[in-house]
């Protein structure tokens, strides 16, 4: 499984650190980007690539051949197509918790093998992740064809996913990204346990025709069982307790909580533990989505999905979509030194599509530890943030031109859009061209002297203005672009994504699949809510903890 080669290995970053240090023959700096396209007009042929739907654009950024042939050693010495072939095998890669990342399973064809478990004989994943995927078309034909209707008879109009994190953020960006006016029925999510996100919801909903999802991987989420508790009893209150049952399904693998909320197993979806959560959208924690865009539309994500797959597992490294999106990610991280990624779609039916990043990428790759517990010899995951274009030029994206760091992003660009206002998109698509184009070229002082010169300014107000205004380029961007957005396009990017932070996690050495560091919050935050009505334990915190437990206890009249 782990053919890796610590000297290969070190060799290979140490290749790259010269790289990244040295001026380059030419006498340009390794991160600059504006010679490259100077000195080669093919740059774009060169340094682009394409898989299914996908182009992907990497030339706005500081690779050269030397570089991408020092990234691809690096990959080689990581043994990451070995990784990736112990993943697709069902080997326990997620060491930690012991247990296989089979989600490329839930995307698989019925003849697929992916089979999971130790020795022989082993599990074969397919049959059972298509029994769960036949039922749950079954089920949302029957909810929208109003065979199964609601405890006083009626059809259901609205489905609210209750869940939090990964049974939350994907399937919610995915149906945001899909549905349409005329999707067969509105669906919802109650993710935060903040009541005032239940009470913004509630008006829009008649319980009589509101079908909830309960969707926890565990079961045992806190904010997700407190939400589900409050609607079972709005439903109950509406359609009497006898009938409650009629309007809950359950999404997990925990199917003794599921029977003890008093889910019946008729109505539970499961998965494995095989399944991480940032994973999910694929498993029956994607019913919420079936359910708002139709059967057929989640059967092709799916097979978008499937594809990338297809094409992680096979393409060369050179032409491997993920493997050159994490290597230039390694290339403006680790050797740059850039420590963020901004993402950008220019479609705001991808608004959300930042948010499940942020969960994709941060909790795989926030690691400080490599496999073996030893301290990561590079760093580890960048902070990624983002918003849908235009909007972000307008807010944060004068830093991502003028701040003192370089902030790498992505560009996520659909050529045709889905409404009938040509105008309006072709402004969007110009404007998302036009920063990965400024953030390249920049804007010199000459040029801006010039400019101002042109405009009569004086002397003294052009060299006063001119620092100000300068744009130092060199800013590396990717683009990724899209013919349409729909349900196959955006299974491909997303799988994109997921297998880019795979390589990512494959060269840094680390597990990208546990996330053990959310658990202490969750310990903490146990231990202080009696505190919040018996007042702070003696001795149990620091003094800021225990200060401000008290001075909220006095703001809500209980602290005198
Ligand atoms: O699906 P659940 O078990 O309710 O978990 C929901 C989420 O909460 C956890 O704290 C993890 O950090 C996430 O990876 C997970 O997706």
């Amino acid at each position: 499984m782990d053919e890796s080669q610590p000297d290969a290995l070190a060799e290979a970053w140490a290749a790259l650190d010269v790289l990244a240090q040295a001026p380059r023959p030419d006498g340009s700096a390794p991160g600059s980007i504006r010679p490259l396209f100077a000195a080669a007009p093919d740059r774009f042929t060169r340094f682009s690539a394409r898989a299914g739907d996908i182009l992907l654009d990497y030339s706005k950024t500081a690779i050269t051949e030397g570089v991408l042939a020092a990234l691809l050693d690096l990959a080689r010495a990581a043994d990451v197509e070995g990784r990736r072939d112990a993943m697709a095998t069902g080997l326990p890669i997620n060491v930690t918790e012991r247990r296989a990342v089979l989600h490329m399973a839930l995307r698989a064809p019925r003849d697929a093998v992916f089979k999971t478990g130790p020795g022989e004989p082993r599990e074969d994943a397919t049959a059972e992740v298509h029994a769960v995927l036949d039922r749950m078309r079954d089920f949302t034909r029957a909810v929208h064809d109003g065979t199964l209707r609601g405890g006083t008879g009626l059809t259901f109009t609205d489905v609210v996913n209750i869940g939090i994190g990964g049974s939350d953020l994907g399937p919610a960006m995915v149906t945001r990204a899909l549905r349409t006016a005329h999707s067969p029925m509105r669906a919802h999510y109650l993710s935060n346990v903040d009541g005032h996100a239940w009470e913004a919801l509630r008006p829009h909903l008649d319980a009589a025709r509101t079908l909830v999802l309960v969707a926890s991987k565990t079961f045992t989420t806190q904010e997700t069982m407190t939400n589900a508790a409050l609607l079972r009893d709005w439903v109950a209150g509406a359609v009497g307790a006898d009938k409650v049952g009629r309007h809950f399904v359950a999404l997990s693998t925990n199917l003794q909580a599921t029977a003890a909320f008093g889910i019946p197993d008729g109505q539970v979806f499961g998965f494995r533990d095989w399944v991480g959560g940032r994973y999910s959208l694929w498993s029956s924690i994607g019913l919420s989505t079936a359910l708002a865009i139709g059967w057929d539309g989640f059967a092709q994500l799916l097979a978008g999905a499937r594809r990338m797959d297809e094409h992680f597992l096979t393409a060369p490294p050179d032409q491997n979509l993920p493997v050159l999106l994490g290597l230039v990610g390694i290339w403006n991280h680790n050797l740059l030194g850039y420590p963020t990624l901004c993402v950008l779609p220019y479609d705001e039916r991808l608004a959300r599509f930042p948010a499940h990043l942020q969960q994709l990428e941060m909790e795989s790759l926030g690691k400080r530890v490599t496999l073996t517990g030893a301290p990561a010899a590079h760093e580890t995951g960048p902070v990624v943030f983002g918003e849908p274009g235009t909007n972000a030029q307008h807010s944060f994206m004068q830093l991502v031109h003028q701040g003192t760091t370089p902030v790498p992003v992505d560009f996520v660009l659909i050529a045709n859009p889905d409404h009938g206002h040509p105008d309006s998109h072709r402004k969007l698509l110009a404007n998302g061209l036009a920063q990965a184009e400024a953030l390249m070229r920049g804007r010199t002082a000459d040029e801006i002297e010039a400019e101002m010169r042109a405009e009569g300014l004086a002397q003294t107000e052009v060299a006063r203005l001119l620092p100000h205004r300068v744009c130092p380029g060199d800013r590396p961007s990717n683009t990724i672009l899209l013919p349409h957005l729909d349900p196959g396009t955006l299974g491909q990017l997303i799988a994109l994504y997921e297998h880019k932070v795979f390589v990512q996690g494959a060269v840094w050495g680390i597990n990208a699949f546990d996330q053990w560091g959310v658990e202490l919050g969750k310990q903490l935050a146990g231990a202080i809510l009696p505190e919040l009505v018996h007042g702070p334990t003696p001795g149990a915190h620091d003094s800021s903890t225990t200060g401000l437990l008290e001075e909220i206890l006095r703001l809500q009249g209980n602290g005198d």
